[in-house]
């Protein structure tokens, strides 16, 4: 394993030292608490979460930027404590690009090297092998201030990349960027990490990026971890409420499963086969909402607003009973606001969670 925490807990302000458990979350004041997390050699792994949640804190902790109150760090099986960050052989990049201004491209990706005492020859080559990759050939004479943002943001990838870091480490690595750009970029990201089998953890608090970035999405509750799998895992199943929530599916709903169906404020919902009785919360996927469809419905709602997204259409519907639902529907077939629609639902698009 490459990266591997245990048990990483930070504590910032005046309750810094109290425990204040309470057995059902961290105290307030717990930044990151009892973090494990690994990274194997090769592996991309998004840590995502709310504002807040834990992320950079726990990025500055494997940096060497910032002190556990408790818990280690390995990288490669070595125990960082007492590492300082410039020995940790890590590459960051951090939202504000921190780029030289003053430079130009080229020294501000020769700075790495140089430091480590790389030959001005060596430099140059590593530099035009760096701007290459990232799509800038021939930019190293070029001012940093005369760059666009995402140029800027490739120049800050090259330099993170140049000393070739064990782990690359990227804190909101496209957050300023406009979101064509960063979709752009997301996907040549992940295939020049691919390529120079780059280990990577990243930071970010927008889902979309994280799934399209990585092998493997962490995604962090008030410091601690919620869940951890790959994006389709994750997206498939999302182990809590929160995380469901975070993931933005708004149909989460108290439910007591009896006889093969969830009872809920909406009525009757089906349940995968297998599911356990008992109390739970259950989301509805949007495409488990079935619109219009007298024969299975258990619900009338009234269409409150319509949003056009191109082949489809998302509905949200406010129910006779129970909190409102999102559901989706082709262009051709959604009925119009303000109208009064039978809706039921398709059991293959619930998941169960643990209740709340
Ligand atoms: N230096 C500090 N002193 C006191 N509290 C801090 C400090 N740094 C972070 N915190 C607190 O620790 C918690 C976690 O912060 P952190 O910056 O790690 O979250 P984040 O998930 O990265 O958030 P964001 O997405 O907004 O950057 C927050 O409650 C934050 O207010």
């Amino acid at each position: 394993m490459l990266l591997e925490t245990t048990g990483v807990t930070v504590r910032f302000g005046p309750r810094a030292g109290r425990t204040g458990r309470t057995g059902r979350g961290p105290a307030p004041s717990a930044a990151l608490d009892a973090v494990d997390l690994t990274v194997a050699e090769h592996e991309i792994v998004c840590v995502l979460g709310p504002s807040g949640s834990g992320k950079s804190t726990l990025l500055r902790v494997i940096a060497g930027l910032q002190r556990p109150d408790a818990g280690t760090v390995r990288l490669a099986g070595r125990d960082q404590a007492g590492v300082p960050a410039h020995r940790r052989g890590l590459g960051l990049m951090f939202q504000d690009h921190q780029l030289f201004p003053h430079r130009d491209v080229g020294a501000n990706i020769a700075f790495g090297p140089r430091v480590r005492g790389e030959t001005r020859a060596v430099t140059a080559a590593r530099v035009a092998e760096l701007l290459e990759l990232v799509g800038l050939p021939g930019a190293a004479r070029r001012p940093v201030a005369s760059l666009s943002g995402g140029e800027q943001q490739r120049v800050a990838l090259a330099r993170a990349l140049a000393p070739r870091p064990r782990l690359l480490m990227l804190d909101e690595p496209l957050g300023q960027l406009d979101r064509g750009l960063r979709e752009r970029l997301v996907v040549e990201l992940r295939q020049l990490f691919r390529t120079l089998g780059t280990t990577v953890l990243a930071v970010t608090h927008d889902q979309g990026e994280a799934f399209a970035l990585a092998d493997r999405v962490v995604v962090m509750d008030r410091g601690r971890i919620a869940q951890s799998g790959s994006p389709v895992a994750v997206w498939e199943r999302p182990a809590s409420a929160f995380v469901a929530r975070f993931l933005g599916f708004r149909n989460v709903v108290q439910a007591v499963v009896r006889d093969g169906a969830a009872e809920t404020a909406w009525g009757r919902v089906p349940v995968p086969d297998g599911s356990p009785p008992g109390p739970a919360q259950l989301l509805i996927r949007p495409a488990g909402v079935r619109v219009g469809e007298t024969e299975h419905a258990v619900l009338r709602c009234v269409v409150t607003a319509r949003t056009f997204r191109g082949d489809h259409v998302v509905l949200l519907l406010t129910p006779e009973r129970g909190p409102r639902l999102e559901a989706i529907c082709l262009l051709r077939e959604a009925p119009r606001e303000g109208a009064t629609v039978p809706v039921g639902f398709r059991g293959e698009e619930t998941v169960l969670l643990p209740p709340g």
